[in-house]
């Protein structure tokens, strides 16, 4: 099936045949309104993914094609109002259906989700091979980040167990980096873990403290831009994506568990988001994950209060798959993972694509909100004061 022949919305002609597939995008974009949270792409980052789509060496398939359809619509017009075309005019439909589904969705952020997307596409035309094998894989900037490839799992381990294993900006660059690699290696399972008595305490409050040269704007700046990168790469993950959980998890470490296929975690773990006593607001798109996985009070109580979740409790509310004792944890864990990471590995991928496909572009949507909205939350007072308080040794959570 094709997409994309010309119709009476675009006036494309067929892009099969006129080798331009994505002609229809190349309506004009100049002189759209747009405004919004400074933190979403510009209006110049989004006429410069209109032009790069152009240069996409492949082509993306119709049904990428028709999510770049439905964002550009809704980034350049708003939502759709216009008549649903009849059960004649297929096409047309599809492309209505697409438009359609983004809902309510603001200009600005479907503008921020088409950026995104022509940028992963970009990525991934670029890369050179498909598979990349373990041997060739780049290797963290720091030991912070150990990541393995044995028995058909890749495993990411957080190694910074002195300080908890806090997050420092090199690691979310290198987790990206290993997860980028992970998606493209041999392996049939993708592993979180952390080394140490800690699964993870969160963000490293240490890195608010390394002002850049355009101070604290430039700082949230940057941050909001990591972090959406950060979470955009569990949402897109493709293969079976597990949470190995050694220990209490703090802030984002918690957050992104409702992106993950499968949490174990041993009875020593517990879950906590203190972002209300850090003066700061919740991402990894929690926000919609975790009402949707544990009813909306369960996790205002957890969001807004700042509640620490025992590992029985987290299971209770579907956050943790299974619990299992300290004592044999790393045991059962890995052995389990070794006998799942024998079944076929397309057949995982293809399912996890069916049960995640269609949240994906809300995701995108929810965790460019959340940046968002961090990026001001980390310039506010309240933070501030809390990080300080933190670094002071005043307060501990
Ligand atoms: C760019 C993307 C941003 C994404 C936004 C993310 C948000 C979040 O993740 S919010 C959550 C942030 N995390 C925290 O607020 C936790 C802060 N840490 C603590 O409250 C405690 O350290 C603890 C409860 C996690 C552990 O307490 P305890 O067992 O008593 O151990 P210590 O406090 O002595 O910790 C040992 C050592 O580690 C340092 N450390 C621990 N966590 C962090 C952290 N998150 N950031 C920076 N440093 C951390 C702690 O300071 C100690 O260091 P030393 O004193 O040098 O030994």
């Amino acid at each position: 099936m094709t997409l994309w022949p010309g119709g009476p919305w675009l006036g494309g002609t067929s892009l099969e045949t006129t080798n331009h597939w994505l002609s229809p995008l190349q309506v004009p974009a100049l002189g759209l309104h747009v405004g919004g949270p400074a933190m979403l792409a510009s209006q110049k980052d989004f006429n410069n993914a209109v032009s790069q789509v152009k240069l996409l060496k492949e082509d993306p398939g119709n049904e990428v094609k028709l999510k770049l359809y439905a964002l550009y619509k809704q980034a350049t017009e708003g939502p759709c109002n216009v008549p649903k075309p009849g059960m004649l005019g297929f096409i047309n439909k599809t492309k209505w259906d697409a438009w359609n589904a983004l809902g309510s969705l603001s200009k600005e952020a479907a503008r921020q989700n088409y950026v995104d997307l022509v940028s992963r596409l970009s990525a991934s035309s670029e890369s050179p091979s498909p598979e990349a094998p373990a041997a060739d894989r780049k290797q963290p900037e720091s030991d912070s980040l150990v990541v393995t490839s044995e028995d058909g799992i890749t495993t990411i381990r957080l190694n910074r167990p002195a300080k908890k294993n806090a997050l420092t900006t090199q690691m979310y660059r290198d987790i990206i980096a290993a997860l980028q690699a992970a998606s493209k290696d041999e392996s049939a399972i993708t592993v979180l873990t952390g080394s140490g008595d800690y699964y993870c305490s969160g963000n490293d409050l240490t890195n608010f403290t390394h002002l850049p040269a355009g101070g604290l704007e430039e700082m949230a700046r940057s941050a909001a831009a990591l972090l959406r990168d950060f979470v955009n790469c569990f949402i897109d993950f493709p293969k079976p994506l597990v949470a190995v959980v050694n220990g209490p998890a703090v802030g984002i470490s918690v957050t992104i568990l409702g992106l993950f296929d499968v949490v174990y975690a041993t009875d020593r773990a517990s879950f906590h988001t203190p972002f209300s006593h850090l003066g700061q607001s919740p991402e990894g798109c929690s926000s919609y994950t975790f009402p949707k996985i544990m009813g909306s009070s369960k996790a205002a109580e957890m969001l807004l209060f700042g509640k620490k979740l025992t590992a029985q409790e987290a299971c209770a509310q579907g956050l943790v798959t299974e619990v299992f004792p300290d004592g044999t944890f790393q045991k059962e864990v890995w052995a389990r993972l070794k006998a799942y990471s024998k079944l076929p590995p397309n057949a995982m991928r293809i399912s996890k694509q069916i049960i995640r496909n269609r949240e994906k572009e809300k995701l995108h949507a929810v965790n460019a909100e959340e940046s968002s909205v961090l990026r001001e939350r980390w310039q506010s007072d309240e933070c501030m004061n809390a990080i300080a308080s933190f670094l002071s040794r005043k307060v501990k959570l």
